[in-house]
């Protein structure tokens, strides 16, 4: 159809030619019109019709015409027909016959080179397209060559350096600069499947941590890292699976990430994010990617193998310094046990060169200390737990035998068995020689190097098991220094030690020594002044007595404690055993049970023990179970007891003094229940009792007496020493509207000793209260005269012991005086309490001592009774 001429004329069979419109290429088409039809009769060509002028076309028509074409037929063949049928022209029918036009020579070339000229331009078109394909081939076998210059580059530089960071980084923004992408990021995993590294290119910092802690199924990079291959995407706007970007993500149309592998596990993975150009990701940037992904395997391998053997050579090498370096003695044997591996410490303690130990046992250290079963305990532990630790001896190379402590580890193979026995010890000659001296420490007292308290139970024990053993029997002392607090505070505490070592060297001459087979005595020191004598093996009870008479006698030596020599005499208690006791703490208790007894029936004696003295003990755990209802049940009152003046005999003041009237024990004495007040700890609520009541009492006391103006002292203990004393003063004077000088409180010399900075402080405040501070019994105690001198003291009251003795002993007389004559000097004025003489009156006023306290004047009254007090009796 694209051949047909375009110069073809419709005409009549009886129509004559015009010649003016003639040309070369014209073809006229004849039709005849018949009963409403055209039917088609052939065709003239221009030729035809100059060859044969003035005639109709009827005329001019060939006979036969020449047979049609038809429309489909190629252009070759109406070629070959034209040149055939040589007429010039051929009619062309449609598939039903129609005439639909004409072909000529020319409009056949013209046709033909229509369709030359198409050709071309496809051709040409398709070399281009050609041309473009080679292009970017060429190009991607360039970026392939790049990236595979760069991969070995990334290898060889994996394989020796440890700049993992640094060489994937770097990897990473080639492989984005090569395909061309806006973003990329690698993605590496620990061994537990977490992300361990993520890297990223062309992201700022805050996206990358947003995409970095992603939780793994959470959208497309929740889901990112479960994905078994490779992902490409485009489109992803719209894309179903592009939920679940974190906020502020930048926007994302390409994917492409592939899964980076190495040793056949998912390391991680490796993603760019649209490409510069706006194209999306193409196959070739897929296999440039995948490409990389697998070098990436092999990198990240090689990174990891060599961190792991550089760290495995660090390891060895601190191993190997450990091992060298070691205090320990270490060797290491093969599993038959012969030596392959010793280190310096092993050498030094051993004596043994290392050429000499290699190829040996262990036996080659063997003292001969232990038995077969020793060494067969040994190995079967080793064989049964892979370890054994243990003291044990062995010999150096010089012969020398000593103690070390060794742990013996087994060491095996994948398969369980036993490949080498590594042997660590410690040499404990220095330790053995330093146990003795703990040994000595922890089981002897230093001071009298005598057994202690440990190491006496442990005899103790043994000697009772001795009693069972050969059926005899044995006693135990109890014994404790008489006033040694005395000698203690007055002599000071070296003259104390001295006398303690004294004492203990004359006890042990007391004893008879361990020869075997006799067990011999011992004697120990428990605490302080108190030691206690072990008797074994004993004939009968009464050699228990001789010794304890012994004892008492040689104390009747006086101690020479350096310039000084001081009697010293000592209470012992006594028990027998199996006969007056049961166990070991019943021993101790009944000892001790019986050495209270001595000192209460007036000390430097013996008391054996007797089951009565257990009367007095229960006595006084009731009491103590009385004591601490006895304060609400209202069983406490004041006795008061006057205090004298020396000069005129008019009473100037009261002691205020604690009684506890049990309703079936009646009036309890104080000597029992103030110690178990102490004891208790419940002399501090009883002591605030105390103070409350005396301020209550003060003026029906002063009434009772007839007097106007003095004070009523009161006893603090030690333990109501605390700030909190001054307050409770203070309020007593306040409740009672009393003027400070109205109260006095009497503590005891020692009580004010206890913590001399505590005891100034509050008797500074107890001054500036203006309440006056007299210290008891004093002689008793250890007092500095410069520390007395430094506190406001109103009184000193000199000990009734003195006072008692003062008219037989020259000695108490004399230290009576000089307690008066140095309180008088420090502006003190003194009490004589114990008063009970007129000749001790008498005394005391030539003294010069200012006031008397005592049953001469009067016992300690109840309120009601202060009235009725006898004072003819001392106005002599
Ligand atoms: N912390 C407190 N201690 C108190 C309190 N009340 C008393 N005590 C102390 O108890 C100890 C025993 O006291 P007590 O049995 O009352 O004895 C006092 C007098 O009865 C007694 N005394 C007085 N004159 C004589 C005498 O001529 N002969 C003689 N044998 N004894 C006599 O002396 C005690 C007075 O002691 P002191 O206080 O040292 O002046 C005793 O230590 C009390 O201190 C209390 O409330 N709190």
């Amino acid at each position: 159809m694209e051949a047909l001429s375009d110069r073809v004329v419709r005409v009549a069979p009886d129509e004559r030619p015009s010649l003016d419109e003639l040309s070369g290429q014209t073809v006229f088409a004849v039709f005849e019109q018949a009963s409403g039809c055209e039917i088609f009769l052939g065709l003239v060509t221009a030729a035809q019709v100059s060859a044969r002028p003035g005639r109709i076309f009827a005329d001019l028509l060939l006979q036969p015409p020449p047979p049609p074409l038809s429309a489909d037929a190629p252009l070759e063949e109406g070629w070959r027909r034209l040149q055939k049928e040589q007429g010039g022209a051929l009619a062309v029918i449609d598939s039903d016959g129609r005439f639909v036009g004409a072909v000529t020579p020319f409009s056949l070339l013209g046709a033909a080179l229509r369709e030359t000229r198409r050709l071309q331009a496809g051709i040409e078109r398709q070399s281009a397209r050609f041309r473009q394909r080679l292009d970017r081939l060429a190009e991607h076998t360039a970026r392939l060559r790049r990236l595979r210059e760069e991969s070995k580059q990334l290898l060889s530089q994996a394989a020796e350096t440890g700049l993992e960071q640094q060489l994937l980084q770097s990897a990473l923004e080639h492989l984005v600069s090569l395909v061309g992408a806006r973003y990329g990021a690698l993605i590496l995993l620990d061994a537990d499947g977490k992300i361990s590294d993520f890297l990223y290119t062309g992201i700022d910092p805050e996206t990358a941590a947003a995409i970095g802690r992603l939780p793994t199924g959470k959208g497309l990079l929740g889901d990112f890292l479960l994905e078994k291959g490779v992902i490409r995407l485009t489109d992803m706007e719209r894309h179903p699976r592009a939920a679940g970007f974190p906020p502020g993500h930048p926007p994302m149309h390409s994917l492409l990430a592939a899964l980076i592998r190495c040793d056949g596990k998912v390391q991680g993975r490796v993603y760019l994010c649209d490409r510069e150009d706006g194209e999306p990701f193409d196959c070739g940037d897929q296999r440039l990617v995948e490409e990389f992904a697998d070098i990436m395997g092999m990198a990240v391998f090689l990174l990891r193998q060599r961190l792991l053997s550089h760290q495995q050579a660090v390891e060895l090498k601190v191993a190997t310094r450990v091992f060298e370096n070691s205090a320990e003695g270490i060797l290491v044997t093969d599993a038959d046990k012969r030596i392959i591996l010793v280190n310096r410490a092993l050498i030094t303690i051993t004596g043994y060169s290392r050429e000499e130990l290699i190829g040996q046992t262990p036996r080659i250290f063997s003292s001969g200390h232990h038995g077969e079963d020793f060494y067969r305990q040994m190995w079967q532990s080793i064989n049964a737990t892979g370890q054994w630790q243990g003291e044990i001896w062995n010999r150096r190379k010089n012969g020398s035998v000593y103690p070390e402590w060794l742990r013996i580890t087994a060491i095996s193979d994948a398969e369980g068995e036993v490949t080498h026995y590594v042997a660590v010890f410690s040499d404990l000659s220095e330790y053995a020689v330093r146990r003795q001296g703990m040994e000595r420490l922890i089981h002897y007292d230093h001071l009298t190097e005598l057994p202690n308290r440990l190491m006496f139970r442990t005899e103790l024990r043994q000697a009772i098991r001795r009693c069972h053993f050969n059926g005899r029997q044995m006693a135990l002392l109890m014994l404790d220094l008489d006033r040694f607090k005395v000698i203690n505070d007055t002599l000071g505490h070296q003259v104390g030690d001295r006398l303690l070592q004294q004492v203990s060297r004359r006890l042990q001459h007391c004893l008879r020594k361990r020869e075997a087979p006799r067990m011999g005595d011992t004697v120990a020191r428990l605490s302080g002044d108190e030691f206690t004598i072990i008797l074994n093996d004993l004939e009968m009870p009464e050699d228990a007595i001789t010794v304890a008479e012994k004892i008492l006698a040689r104390f009747r030596r006086p101690f020479v404690l350096g310039e000084i020599e001081r009697s010293v005499t000592v209470s012992i208690g006594m028990v027998l055993y199996p006969a007056q006791a049961e166990t070991l703490d019943e021993l101790i208790s009944r000892a001790d049970m019986a050495m209270y007894h001595a000192k209460q029936a007036g000390r430097n004696r013996f008391c054996l023990y007797d089951p009565a003295l257990h009367e007095g003990i229960q006595r006084r755990q009731m009491l103590e179970n009385y004591l601490y209802n006895a304060l609400e049940r209202r069983q406490f009152e004041i006795h008061y007891q006057p205090q004298v003046s020396l000069r005129d005999g008019r009473i100037v003041g009261l002691e205020a003094l604690l009684r506890w009237r049990h309703p079936e024990h009646g009036l309890i004495n104080p000597a029992e229940f103030i110690p178990l007040l102490e004891e208790t700890g419940l002399i501090e609520p009883v002591g605030v009792w105390v103070l409350q009541q005396v301020g209550r009492d003060y003026r029906q006391c002063l009434g009772a007496l007839g007097e106007t103006d003095f004070p009523v002292a009161v006893n603090v203990s030690a333990r109501q020493l605390a700030p909190s004393l001054i307050g409770q003063v203070a309020a007593v004077l306040k409740d009672n509207a009393l003027e400070p000088h109205c109260l006095k409180l009497e503590l005891t010399e020692s009580a004010a000793m206890d913590d001399p900075a505590r005891t100034l402080s509050l008797f500074d405040s107890l001054q500036e209260l203006g309440v006056g501070v007299c210290i008891d019994d004093f002689g008793t105690g250890y007092s500095s005269l410069a520390y007395l001198a430094r506190l406001p003291i109103a009184a000193l009251k000199i000990d009734r012991s003195f006072i008692g003795n003062m008219m037989t002993h020259t000695e108490d007389r004399e230290v009576v005086s000089a307690i008066v004559a140095l309180a008088h000097n420090l502006g003190i004025q003194v009490i004589a309490e114990g008063v009970e003489t007129p000749s001790q009156w008498r005394a005391l006023r030539e003294m010069g001592c200012d006031v008397a306290q005592g049953y001469l004047c009067s016992r300690p009254v109840p309120l009601a009774q202060l009235a009725d007090i006898d004072r003819t009796v001392w106005e002599v």
